[in-house]
Order: structure tokens, then C-alpha cells, then sequence
């Protein structure tokens, strides 16, 4: 018998038997429905007790990056991903290591980073966040001066940027730091040695998918590596930089468990980001920790296997980007970022990048506004303004579930049909 553990697997076991036709799954902390058992919680415009009816007239939602294209893969490996987590587990404010860190954890990390070749890790510090986000603020205080006398640093990125990176240096900017725009705004003006930049750069990038370096020779530059494996784009050699930020939300696909890392090599800086998360939230939580162990260490056991989580995500992706290309290639209407095959360490072979998201470009001259188009057309996007962009660009996530990728593509096939007036 299973001892203590038998009534949580029982439960786990149960609610994982809950029939949701597969467009829905339900959760063991889901709402109660009649009879005891958590409803099922449902694909976009699918609805009934069991997921099992399609909403005729509902808009494909590809706004966000919820990387929901995974779960399908963690329920092929269901044994090898789930923990019990006993009512005893760490409920010590400290952890095993240092800085709110847990030994095992940080240890898997780097080794994550070396079976996958798109780091280096050794000789340099790691911070753990809930989730990069938290660690985009944590950077930005690290990096900037830390007396008074100095001038502020003007945190930049190149357009098109991920949004956050302006709005929570606005939120939280204080009198060492401050948002200071595109880096094109300063490309031009006559900068003073004085002007210590903070430059965001995601490579490979969010939202055009494109691989990105550093623009103004900033002295601190935040290398973004959140899409930088091999699900999204070929590894070419590993990033070496002094502070890198990975998230695990675009790894494993946990984008609920909040937890990613920043690599950083100063010493100094490392201790600033560190005390940053001591004080903001004496670190991630423990039964996080345990957790994305666990999922890292399921990832690791797999790689090159059948089960190999990069390859499941390149494949899915793979098929996604060829079912997107034939359709908008079919008109004039819309055009995407072309993209360069490269050789990819990862899989010793030539290969496409396969990003995250598609960076859509209305061409016709009246669909100026390309989210509004396409919203008429019942597709929800996310607008290229929201990135700084020209308008006339979209954002379509393809990282969502089948179910969302395949009304995508319901949607788009009548407005690649027609032709320019
Ligand atoms: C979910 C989305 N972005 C997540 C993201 C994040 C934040 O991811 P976290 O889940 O907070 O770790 C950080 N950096 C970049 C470049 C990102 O794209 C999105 O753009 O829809």
C-alpha cells in the first residue's frame, strides 16, 4: 500500500480521469461541479460539461504567449513529471542554499544548460524569480548606480520590444533609473559618456523572432535568452554574456509555477539582485523549487530520447510555422519576418527557426491597423504598437493549444482567399 502518499494519489489519479473530450483538462484546486468532482476548464470557445462543444461564431485568441502547447507533452509523461508534496515540505523560511536558493536545483539548472549547449553557466551566479518578470526590475536596480551622485541609467530596447521591460521601469522607477525609450532615439543624439544605458536585448526576439544584439555599446546590457532553445530557434553557440535571463515558462511550458533564473557574472551585481529578491520576496516559493526540479530533471532523463521535450516542441512548432507559411503565402494580403536556417547544435543539423510567434504584416494599404483586421476576421492578435511597432505589424501566438492554433488557421484561410479591391 501506498502509505501516507495513497489519498493524494487517489485524488491526483481521479481528477486526472476527468473526461474534458481533450479541448480541457480538469485541476485538482478546479471549482467543484456536482457530484464532488472540479469541472473541466475549457479551451477557448469550447464549452459544455466535458468541453465537447464548439462555440460556431468565437474569435481565435492568439494574444498571449501561453505556452500551453507543452501540456500535451506532460500528460504523455505523467509518471516521470508529477511529486507528492508532503504537508511537512520546506516550511522553513531558509532554504539548502544560499540566497533563498535550493542547492539541487540551481546544481540542475546548469546542467539543463549544458546537455542543451545554449549557455555557459560555470564561474557565474544564479538568482532565482517568480518568473523572469520579477527579475526584469531585480536587473535593471542591480545594474543601476547605487549612489545618489551619479546619473540616472536610461533603461532602452530596440523596437520591437516586450512591453514589460517599459512598464515596469515606469512603474518602479526610482531616482537611479529611469525609462529612457527606443535605443533608434538615441542612435542620432550626441550621447555623453555620462548616459549609462541599461539596454534590454531578447534574442531570439519577442516578437519578431529574429536573433538581436546589443545597439548603443550600452555598459550594461540585459541579454533576454527566453526563447533562446530548441523548441523556438537553433542553438548555435552557447551565450556567454554577464547577465542572461532564462524563464522556465518557455522551457517546460510551466508558465503558472512563475519561476525563472537571471546568469550573472559580477559578483556585485549578482549579490544587488540577490538582496533585491531577499527583500521583495525572500526569494520563490519552495514548493516551486520542488516542483520545476522535478520537471528538469524529467527534461534532462529525456534528452535525445523519445520523450525529448525539444524535439516534441520543435516538431509541434515545426508543423505550425508550415501550416502558417502556406496559408499567408497563398495571397498578397499579409506577409511574415522571413527567417534564415542555421546549423543547430541541439540537433547537429540545419534547421529552421521555429519562433514562438509570427510577426504578421497587413500589406494591404487600408488595413493599416493590422489587429483591427484581423479582429474583424475573429482573430484576437496582439498589436505591433503594444511593441512599439508600426501598426501595420501583429502579433499571432502560435504556443498555444492545438485547439487555438487550429481555429487560427479556420480563421485565417477566408481572408487569404479574397484579393485586394
Ligand atoms: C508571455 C509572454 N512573454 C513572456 C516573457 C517573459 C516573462 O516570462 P515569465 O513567465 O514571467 O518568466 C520574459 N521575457 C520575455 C522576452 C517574454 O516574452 C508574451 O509576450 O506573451
Amino acid at each position: 500500500s501506498l502509505g501516507w502518499t495513497g489519498s493524494a494519489a487517489t485524488e491526483a489519479e481521479a481528477v486526472a480521469a476527468i473526461n474534458c473530450s481533450g479541448h480541457g483538462r480538469a485541476f485538482l484546486d478546479g471549482v467543484l461541479a456536482g457530484g464532488g468532482l472540479p469541472v473541466c476548464e475549457c479551451n477557448k470557445c469550447y464549452y459544455g460539461s466535458d468541453c465537447s462543444q464548439l462555440l460556431h461564431d468565437c474569435p481565435a485568441d492568439v494574444d498571449s504567449g501561453d505556452p500551453m502547447f507543452l501540456e500535451a507533452y506532460w500528460q504523455q509523461q505523467a509518471a516521470s513529471s508529477a511529486v507528492v508534496i508532503s504537508g511537512w515540505h520546506r516550511m522553513s523560511y531558509s532554504t539548502d542554499g544560499k540566497d533563498y536558493l535550493s542547492i539541487e536545483l540551481e546544481k540542475h539548472i546548469r546542467i539543463l544548460h549544458q546537455v542543451v549547449g545554449n549557455a555557459v553557466t560555470d564561474g557565474k551566479f544564479i538568482v532565482f524569480g517568480s518568473g523572469s518578470a520579477q527579475l526584469i526590475n531585480a536587473l535593471v536596480y542591480a545594474l543601476s548606480p547605487s549612489n545618489a551622485s551619479s546619473s540616472p541609467a536610461s533603461v532602452v530596447a530596440s523596437v520591437p520590444y516586450y512591453p514589460f521591460y517599459k512598464k515596469q521601469t515606469n512603474l518602479f522607477e526610482t531616482r537611479a533609473y529611469g525609462w529612457g525609450g527606443t535605443t533608434s532615439s538615441w542612435a542620432n543624439a550626441s550621447v555623453s559618456s555620462a548616459t549609462n544605458f541599461i539596454e534590454f536585448v531578447t534574442s531570439p526576439n519577442n516578437p519578431d523572432g529574429l536573433f538581436k544584439q546589443p545597439v548603443l555599446g550600452s555598459s550594461a546590457v540585459i541579454f533576454d535568452y527566453a526563447y533562446y532553445w530548441p523548441h523556438y530557434s537553433p542553438i548555435l553557440d552557447p551565450a556567454d554574456e554577464d547577465v542572461m535571463l532564462f524563464t522556465n515558462s518557455k522551457i517546460s511550458g510551466h508558465a503558472g509555477s512563475r519561476f525563472g533564473w537571471a546568469v550573472i557574472k559580477d559578483e556585485g551585481v549578482f549579490e544587488r539582485t540577490a538582496n533585491y529578491l531577499s527583500l521583495n520576496t525572500m526569494g520563490v516559493s519552495r514548493d516551486t523549487h520542488l516542483r520545476v526540479l522535478k520537471l528538469i530533471k524529467a527534461m534532462i532523463a529525456e534528452k535525445g530520447g523519445k520523450g525529448d521535450i525539444f524535439e516534441f516542441g520543435h516538431r509541434t512548432l515545426k508543423a505550425r510555422w508550415s501550416k502558417l507559411n502556406e496559408l499567408v503565402s497563398s495571397s498578397s494580403r499579409f506577409s511574415l519576418q522571413q527567417h534564415s536556417a542555421r546549423y543547430c547544435n541541439y540537433f547537429r543539423t540545419i534547421r529552421d527557426p521555429s519562433p514562438a510567434y509570427a510577426w504578421l504584416k497587413c500589406e494591404w494599404k487600408e488595413e493599416d491597423v493590422c489587429h483591427e483586421a484581423l479582429r474583424k476576421g475573429s482573430i484576437i492578435s496582439r498589436s505591433g504598437a503594444l511593441f512599439e511597432a508600426d501598426s501595420r505589424y501583429t502579433r499571432l501566438s502560435l504556443i498555444k493549444t492545438q485547439d487555438d492554433f487550429d481555429l487560427l488557421l479556420k480563421r485565417m484561410q477566408p481572408l487569404v482567399s479574397h484579393e485586394e479591391m
